[in-house]
């Protein structure tokens, strides 16, 4: 069986306008690209690592002048770089949870989070969400309260999602983290959909850690991720390996434990770094990403019966949508059935729409331009009419 890559097959990303939910801020720049093949080698940084033997010292190239930029870039005083943002939960929480300690999460958290409890033995509790999808710092108060009267003890860790996957929702981030401090509970701050597609700033949201997803937001490489923290938690955190061999007595120098020692090597740092100039500068642009993320929504919402299902006005680019009682009309009696409509947008040169899905399902416009949004909405306004749908404006 042929087990080479297909590279035409990446003509979906060069010929077409991708909308899928969780790509769209994940793209890799030109310079990332070119970054990629020449940091090819699995040990492409690290022929100048010099003493002291660790990733985020190397000066040449800059990766000690990128972890300074990087905690900079979200508000915080340290930043290491991890494989993915599930690596920098999974760090957070082999430090402050031990068996059976009861950590807070919400309704609209992200299964890695969970998993990253379920690996320090943790019992998760979650904070409900309103009846808008949004998570509330006076249902944090109330579920910490719950959990510290079951469990004999406040939570050891509270993990609050900037903005959830589910709707794009933002939630009451600096309210929650109040609170939590309140009862001493370090707050982590899930970044996968706003660390280098919106202005974060982690100490103004005044929690104790930011986690970033690369390949999610940052156009990096998968998987890549960033971790940054206030000097304080830094020394938790990034603690240093103070083990020996029993037989050797050997030590393992400044290695951290929660960092396994270097974390990002080669393609993902570099592509990373590569495209961090551009990531920094886009957050600036975010009211376009916005506006170009309304042209669409508004189509949508233009057509008879499709329902938003996230929070309005929108705050961010990932929105969820019900199109029941439009699209999936049209679903029951076509013969592609629910395939019509991805179909459809596939012929017009639109991907990322789940194929099959017209009832519920969400998009991300992040990184379109306002032409190729104008685009996208015409082709909804079409498909919709050509269907017999009614286009009304919202
Ligand atoms: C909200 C959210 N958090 C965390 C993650 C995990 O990110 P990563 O793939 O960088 O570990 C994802 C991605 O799947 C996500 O959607």
């Amino acid at each position: 069986m042929k087990c080479t890559p297909d590279i035409d097959l990446r003509d979906v990303e060069e010929m077409n306008i991708n909308i899928d939910p969780i790509q769209a801020a994940g793209r890799l720049t030109a310079d990332a690209m070119k970054a990629v093949i020449a940091y090819g080698d699995g040990y492409s940084v690290c022929d100048n690592c010099r003493k002291p033997f660790r990733l985020d010292y190397i000066e040449k190239p800059p990766i000690a002048t990128f972890h300074d930029d990087l905690a900079a870039f979200v508000g915080m005083d340290e930043a290491r770089v991890v494989p993915g943002a599930r690596r920098g939960f999974q760090a957070v929480a082999g430090t402050y949870v031990q068996k059976g300690d009861p950590v807070v999460l919400t309704a609209l958290s992200h299964y890695t989070e969970f998993i990253a409890v379920e690996n320090a033995g943790g019992v998760p509790h979650e904070i409900p969400k309103d009846e808008n999808n949004i998570i509330r710092a006076d249902a944090a108060a109330e579920r910490i309260e719950e959990v510290t009267r079951a469990s004999g003890r406040p939570p050891v860790l509270l993990f609050i999602d900037h903005v959830d996957y589910q709707f794009g929702n933002l939630h009451e981030v600096q309210e929650i983290a109040r609170v939590a401090h309140g009862y001493d509970i370090p707050v982590l701050l899930n970044g996968a959909y706003t660390v280098g597609t919106m202005p974060v700033d982690g100490k103004a949201l005044g929690v104790d850690f930011v986690v970033g997803s690369g390949h999610k937001s940052m156009a990096a490489p998968a998987p890549s991720g960033v971790l940054a923290t206030t000097a304080e938690r830094a020394e938790e955190v990034f603690r240093t390996t103070q083990i020996k061999g029993d037989l050797t007595g050997r030590t393992f120098g400044i290695k951290e434990v929660e960092m396994m020692g270097c974390t990002l090597m080669g393609v993902t740092l570099m592509g990373m770094m590569a495209s961090f100039p551009h990531v920094r500068a886009r957050v600036d642009r975010w009211d376009e990403e916005l506006a170009n993320g309304r042209i669409v929504l508004d189509a949508l919402r233009s057509i008879e019966g499709t329902v938003v299902k996230s929070e309005m006005p929108r705050r961010h680019t990932l929105t969820r949508v019900d199109t029941s009682a439009s699209f999936d009309l049209i679903a029951e009696t076509h013969k592609k059935r629910g395939f019509f409509l991805s179909s459809a947008l596939n012929k017009k040169g639109i991907v990322g729409v789940i194929p099959g899905a017209t009832k519920v399902w969400k998009f991300n416009t992040y990184g379109i331009s306002r032409a190729q949004a104008e685009y996208v909405a015409a082709a909804y306004i079409e498909i919709a009419e050509e269907n017999g749908l009614s286009v009304v404006s919202p």
